[in-house]
């Protein structure tokens, strides 16, 4: 089985935001916000739609920055992880039913919380090039 997830890297003043998993086989380990892409749904559409749904935010700009490919005992996981912009204003929400927290980490902080298996590698990588990665320039 395969699931198709669209995921965002979301920067503000320095920090990423990460969530923490409320429910479900993945409780307690902390993701990028965002969800499976459904069907007829292009994954920036379904990258819009659960920012709205899980943070209450609107996206304003979306760059895809890395597709991870991996492999759950259960499901193999392709997940389209798009740096994206909100209104500097935006504060994004926590829904208890999906999340039971957010954080705003700093790069030196990113390892500071477990991440989902899939993101290991992906926040690896970013905490690399994560100048250039959040660089206003792009956007
Ligand atoms: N959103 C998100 N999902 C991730 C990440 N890393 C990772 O392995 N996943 C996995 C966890 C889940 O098995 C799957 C996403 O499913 P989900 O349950 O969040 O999707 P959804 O919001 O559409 O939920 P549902 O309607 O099926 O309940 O992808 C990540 O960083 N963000």
């Amino acid at each position: 089985m395969n699931i198709h997830v669209a995921a965002a890297l979301i920067n503000q003043d320095g920090r990423l935001l990460a969530a923490q998993r409320s429910t479900g086989s993945q409780a307690g380990a902390w993701e990028l916000p965002g969800g499976k892409v459904e069907e007829g749904e292009s994954s920036v559409e379904a990258l819009r739609r659960e920012i709205g749904e899980e943070l209450s935010c609107e996206v304003r700009s979306a760059w895809l920055y890395d597709t991870v490919e991996f492999d759950y005992p259960e499901f193999h996981l392709t997940m389209d992880c798009y740096i994206t912009r909100l209104d500097p204003e935006a504060h994004p929400s926590c829904d208890p039913e999906v999340h039971s927290e957010l954080r705003w980490l700093a790069r030196d902080e990113l390892f500071d919380v477990e991440w989902l298996p899939a993101d290991v590698d992906l926040l690896r990588g970013l905490a690399y090039y994560w100048d250039e990665a959040f660089s206003d320039q792009l956007l």
